[in-house]
């Protein structure tokens, strides 16, 4: 029967807003303008209403298989489409890892049987992310891997790291890099500033982070291959990619959305909320980082999605795991803190999660335009609302940013021509 979008307004691609009805047939955008004729659709009226593609986040945890008391494929992509992502990329370090070709079909198997939006799984770099010996790059690309990471761990040999870029050169994939020196770490929970001075607590130095960076995409010169960097999170790393680009080295680098509105100054205690790998860093980092957005040094954004139980958060700063939460919150939070404050414009935050990484990995989402696969979110940019995790569809509650007040919720997403999520009308 097909959906007429009635009377939303889409971004031009240079800031300016335009009311267009988008007419979906099937699973692709069949026509857009203004005032398209009803016929026998199901009209949906969104005037009022922004009207984005389909957002796009390349970094999520799903948890499954290994980890379903934090989050399964079913609840982390719900969680998904409740945020306007109708694309997501998968971690793969679960348990077990897929690192062959029978478990990324396992995994395969269940996005297909489960999942709300599009997954595109990861397979990782070496076996079981132990970082001795390499995966079969080719047989895993045969079998549907989205590109190559150990990510929640760095890659600690170098010729380990050479090896697998030459590799990827030669399967046309992506290297995706956590990028964390294990003789770095010191321990640390927290960045090695203030924070950590003020409650005694061990730090993980912006260095741990950095020179990783800088040998990887010194690597990525010598075999030719395609590099992408996961959360960055200091200055130092963002001077080491704008250098490598410079040098005309193929990198691509993404930022979350908590290390562009927070610092380790804004940690109010002892709350496991604020415990991420890489750790928040200072202020001077997070300006650094909203400064490497707007000229491009960084690419796009993630949310780096990380569900964990409340008893493992209950832990304390030491002993917790490392990891927020963010799909269901991304879109508002960057939305009211940037956007409305006019760090960011418009099309720049909505570019980072829809043209900006499908560009950097050739996907082929991300653009509104007729004949495009049908994915879209709706996004009521003037209604406010806190941020509450007893309202998240994730299994995952482990938030910073509870009792936040933002505008800019997704109401609408639509994969392929299918609702995927639909906000009860908030005056029901
Ligand atoms: N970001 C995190 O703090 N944690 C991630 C791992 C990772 O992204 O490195 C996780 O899997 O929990
Ligand atoms: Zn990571
Ligand atoms: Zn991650």
């Amino acid at each position: 029967m097909g959906i007429l979008l009635k009377g939303g307004k889409v971004l031009t691609g240079t800031n300016g807003l335009k009311v267009q009805d988008i007419l979906i047939e099937d699973t692709k955008i069949a026509d857009m303008g203004e005032s398209l004729p009803e016929k026998g659709h199901k009209v949906i009226d969104v005037s009022g209403n922004l009207v984005t593609p389909g957002l796009i986040d390349l970094h999520v945890h799903l948890r499954e298989p290994g980890g379903e008391h934090k989050e399964t494929i079913e609840t982390g992509t719900k969680a998904a489409a409740r945020g306007g992502f109708t694309t997501v990329a998968a971690m793969p370090n679960t348990k077990p890892v897929p690192d062959n070709a029978a478990q990324l079909q396992w995994v395969n198997e269940k996005i297909k049987e489960t999942a709300s939006v599009r997954v595109l799984p990861y397979a990782s770099i070496t076996t079981r992310q132990a970082g001795k010996e390499l995966t079969d790059f080719e047989a895993l690309k045969n079998n549907g891997a989205f590109a190559f990471t150990d990510d929640g761990v760095g890659v600690q040999s170098a010729d380990m790291m050479l090896q697998a870029m030459r590799l990827a050169k030669q399967s046309d994939a992506v290297i995706v890099a956590h990028c964390e020196e294990n003789t770095l770490i010191h321990k640390g929970s927290v960045h090695k500033g203030n924070f950590a001075e003020k409650h005694g607590l061990n730090g993980i130095p912006s260095i741990c982070e950095a020179v990783q960076i800088a040998r990887d995409v010194l690597l990525a010169e010598a075999a030719e291959a395609r590099y992408h960097v996961c959360h960055v999170s200091t200055k130092e790393s963002v001077r080491v990619i704008k250098d490598a680009k410079a040098a005309g080295i193929k990198v691509t680098a993404e930022v979350t959305p908590h290390h562009l509105l927070l610092c380790d100054e804004d940690i109010p205690g002892l709350d496991t909320n604020y415990k991420m790998n890489p750790p928040l860093r200072g202020n001077e980092d997070r300006t650094a980082l909203i400064e490497a957005y707007k000229s491009g040094v960084i690419d796009f954004l993630a949310t780096d999605h990380a569900p964990h139980s409340k008893d493992e958060k209950d832990l304390g700063m030491e002993l917790a795991p490392f990891g927020i939460i963010g799909l269901e919150t991304a879109f508002p939070l960057l939305y009211t803190n940037l956007v409305q404050k006019g760090v960011l414009t418009l099309q720049e935050l909505v570019d980072g999660f829809t043209r900006k990484p499908a560009d950097s990995f050739d996907l082929p989402y991300g653009a509104l335009e007729i004949g495009a696969e049908a994915d879209l979110t709706v996004i009521d940019l003037n209604h406010e609302e806190k941020i509450d995790p007893e309202n998240f569809v994730s299994k995952g509650k482990n938030t910073p940013f509870a009792g936040w007040s933002c505008k800019g919720w997704p109401v609408l997403t639509i994969v392929e021509g299918s609702i995927k999520y639909e906000k009860e009308s908030v005056n029901a």
